[in-house]
């Protein structure tokens, strides 16, 4: 079901899709017939589709497919990922930065994999928790790192455009493992690392 990069849109998936988002047009109060909404349900089969994608990729067989053999154990930093998730609550974007590091154990991988990482599991319905700890997961299946972190910082739509309504609010969650988690020393260097800006 749903979006593959390669296949594009499920036909099954999208009429199904198009059905209920057009009743959910009419639910609204809306018609699904006038003109600017002709195209919505399918508009927004494919773009909830894309928006969850992540459910069809596999986040180690990414990590995996650009690994190289190499010998330095000296911290990786990638931060500023931005990312684009759905809370599995509402249904409504929250968005934010991912910050991921890991010390090598004799692997390293792509840098762009750990961004594409974020992706696999922010392209689904998520909590932001959750989402933080799948990433070092599977950090930690594909490269046996030496340790690696994960923090992500967002802001939730449910909680800005309705509900309670907070508009700065951010959320900030982490994930540590091995040296970042055992050694202060290291985990503060990670954390100030990505608290500092470029000049
Ligand atoms: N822990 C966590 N909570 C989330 C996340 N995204 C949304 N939420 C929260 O999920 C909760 C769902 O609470 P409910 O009381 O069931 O739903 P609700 O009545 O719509 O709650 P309000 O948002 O407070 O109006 C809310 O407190 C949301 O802020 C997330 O990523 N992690
Ligand atoms: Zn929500």
């Amino acid at each position: 079901m749903a979006y593959h990069k390669k296949e594009g849109f499920d036909k099954e998936a999208t009429e199904g899709l198009i059905e209920n988002y057009s009743s959910i047009l009419k639910l609204l109060g809306e018609d699904p017939e006038r003109e600017g909404l002709v195209k919505t349900p399918e508009r927004m089969a494919k773009a909830m589709q894309y928006m969850t994608h992540g459910y069809h990729q596999d986040g180690v067989a990414i990590l995996d497919s650009a690994k190289f053999r190499e010998d330095v154990s000296e911290m990786v930093i990638v931060k500023d990922i931005e990312l684009y998730s759905m809370c599995e609550h509402h249904l409504l974007p929250f968005f934010g930065k991912a910050h991921i590091a890991y010390i090598p154990n004799g692997y390293i991988t792509g840098l762009s994999k750990l961004a594409r990482v974020v992706d696999v599991y922010a392209r689904r319905l998520q909590v932001q928790e959750r989402m933080t700890t799948q990433i070092l997961k599977a950090i930690k299946e594909s490269l046996n790192p030496l340790g690696a972190a994960v923090v992500i910082e967002a802001k939730h739509l449910c909680m800005m455009m309705r509900g309670v309504q907070k508009q700065n609010s951010v959320t900030t969650t982490s994930a540590f493992d091995g040296e970042f988690l055992n050694n202060s020393i290291t985990r503060n260097e990670f954390l100030k690392l990505i608290a500092a800006r470029l000049s």
